[in-house]
């Protein structure tokens, strides 16, 4: 098990002082950054991915592809931001890989050790071994590979590459997790017989994630089919092939501009997040429809996407199965708003980087709130808060919605918001910039520029 370096300081989150007015640059996308690297990794030569965004769960990935084999280069992007030059290699154990806590390390990578020549070793945070890792090992044993994980179904465990996989058809209840399927659509160009994949049990959450994936797959020259092709319902197939090396630019992560978002509409002010792509396969583009029902007005020009709070923040009634990654921050404004939410669809979270409706119920009541858990969801009613510590639970997102009630709640005092940089590097330096408010003319920074 790796330390997972928990801190336990209290951060206290500075109250606006009035509404906020901004442009906010929010580095690259995790999702988007990490199928990158696997799609480069599984390349015929090489490639580039410019922008990336660099955090734990980014920086995880790129280790483990490196202790495989592949070369990463870090370079400097002429635009700004890095630009990582990947150049694949054939990939090889004995190898190491941490997963740290996230999902995309442990679940995208294992099909990638399955084609590996070798043992590669998975292992992470105490928390990554109680998520679901069960839809990605069983199948990929479906599909021909040797995994030892003592009978866990769970981290840790070592994965026996036989530098080849039979591949071909499997079935996967992904209803825990959509990142069962991405995990192994990622890497089933590289199967000899390429992957049928069907989903059989409960509803399957994220689908935009999964858009992600055979939209990225397709761009490396994969042939996908899909079910919104008029292929059977819940069945992906992809066949065998070589994948090119790409030139890509990695969008803006709009789920990590939630809570900026979050902070005009319940301060009745102005943010713009510069490079909100018009067309996006990210869940966090729902943000522009989510936070309009909530009383916000959205505007998406060549300068990026600007919300405007309206004064007034109305409860929602919504089903977050498809975008559940949004569903803290949008917990935290429904708190503030003027009337009763109820988030549904979203029992998944629960096996996140932590129990996340358990966790945000607990914490916002614990601020003096009326939070209810329900089957699926959460039941939010507005009251007046009071200030005291917020607990983050080693989760980045609820570190994020803590400081968006801080914004209009003295006292706030959020635990070790060092979690943040699982996605989301110099959270707390972005949010105070936030609130110094509009850059001056010469020091708007770049968007997607990562740190670099
Ligand atoms: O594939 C991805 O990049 C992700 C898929 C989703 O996972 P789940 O389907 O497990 O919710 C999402 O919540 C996570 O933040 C990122
Ligand atoms: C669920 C999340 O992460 P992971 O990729 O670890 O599943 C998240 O970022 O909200």
């Amino acid at each position: 098990m790796t330390d997972s370096t928990a801190q336990t300081d209290l951060w206290p989150a500075p109250a606006a002082a009035g509404a906020v007015d901004a442009t906010v640059p929010v580095p690259g996308s995790k999702s988007v950054t990490n199928r990158a690297l696997v799609l480069a990794a599984h390349s015929t030569e090489p490639g580039w991915v410019r922008r990336p965004l660099r955090s734990r769960d980014t920086v995880l990935m790129a280790d483990a592809l490196r202790a495989m084999g592949v070369q990463i280069d870090e370079t400097v992007n002429p635009g700004g931001g890095e630009a990582w030059r990947i150049i694949p290699a054939g990939l090889y154990g004995p190898a190491r890989v941490d997963v740290g806590n996230a999902g995309t390390v442990m679940r995208f990578l294992p099909p990638v050790a399955a084609l590996a020549d070798g043992p590669v070793r998975f292992d992470g945070d105490a928390r990554a071994y109680e998520r679901p890792l069960h839809g990605v090992i069983d199948a990929l044993r479906v599909l021909g590979a040797r995994i030892d994980d003592e009978g866990r179904g769970a981290l840790p465990m070592t994965v026996h590459g036989a530098g080849s996989l039979t591949g071909g058809a499997v079935d996967v209840d992904a209803s825990a997790s959509s990142q069962f399927v991405s995990a192994l659509l990622l890497s089933g160009p590289r199967f000899n017989k390429g992957l049928e994949l069907r989903h059989t049990g409960g509803s399957l959450p994220s689908l935009p994630h999964i858009r992600m994936t055979v939209d990225m797959l397709r761009k490396a020259g994969a042939k996908v089919d899909t079910p919104q092709d008029g292929g059977a319902r819940d069945v992906w197939r992809v066949a065998p092939s070589a994948l090119l090396g790409r030139d890509l630019t990695v969008e803006p992560d709009l789920s990590n501009a939630a809570p900026f978002l979050a902070a005009a509409l319940v301060t009745g002010g102005r943010v713009t997040i510069p490079g909100w792509p018009r067309r996006t396969t990210q869940a966090g583009d729902s943000l522009r429809e989510l936070f309009t029902r909530m009383g916000g007005a959205c505007d998406l020009t060549e300068s990026g996407l600007t919300l405007r709070g309206t004064g007034r923040v109305q409860g929602l009634t919504a089903d977050l199965h498809d975008v559940g990654e949004l569903a803290p921050v949008i917990a935290a404004v429904a708190a503030l708003a003027d009337g009763p939410s109820e988030l549904s669809g979203i029992a998944h979270l629960r096996m996140h980087e932590t129990d996340r409706l358990a966790a945000l119920a607990a914490e916002i009541n614990g601020l003096g709130g009326d939070v209810t858990e329900t089957g699926d969801g959460l039941r939010i009613s507005p009251r007046p808060l009071r200030g005291g510590v917020f607990h983050t639970y080693e989760d980045h997102r609820l570190a994020t919605a803590a400081a968006v009630l801080g914004l209009l709640v003295d006292g706030v005092l959020v635990e070790n918001v060092a979690t943040t940089a699982k996605t989301l590097p110099d959270f707390p330096e972005l949010w105070t910039a936030m609130l110094a408010g509009p850059a001056e003319p010469g020091r708007t920074q770049d968007p997607g520029q990562g740190r670099g």
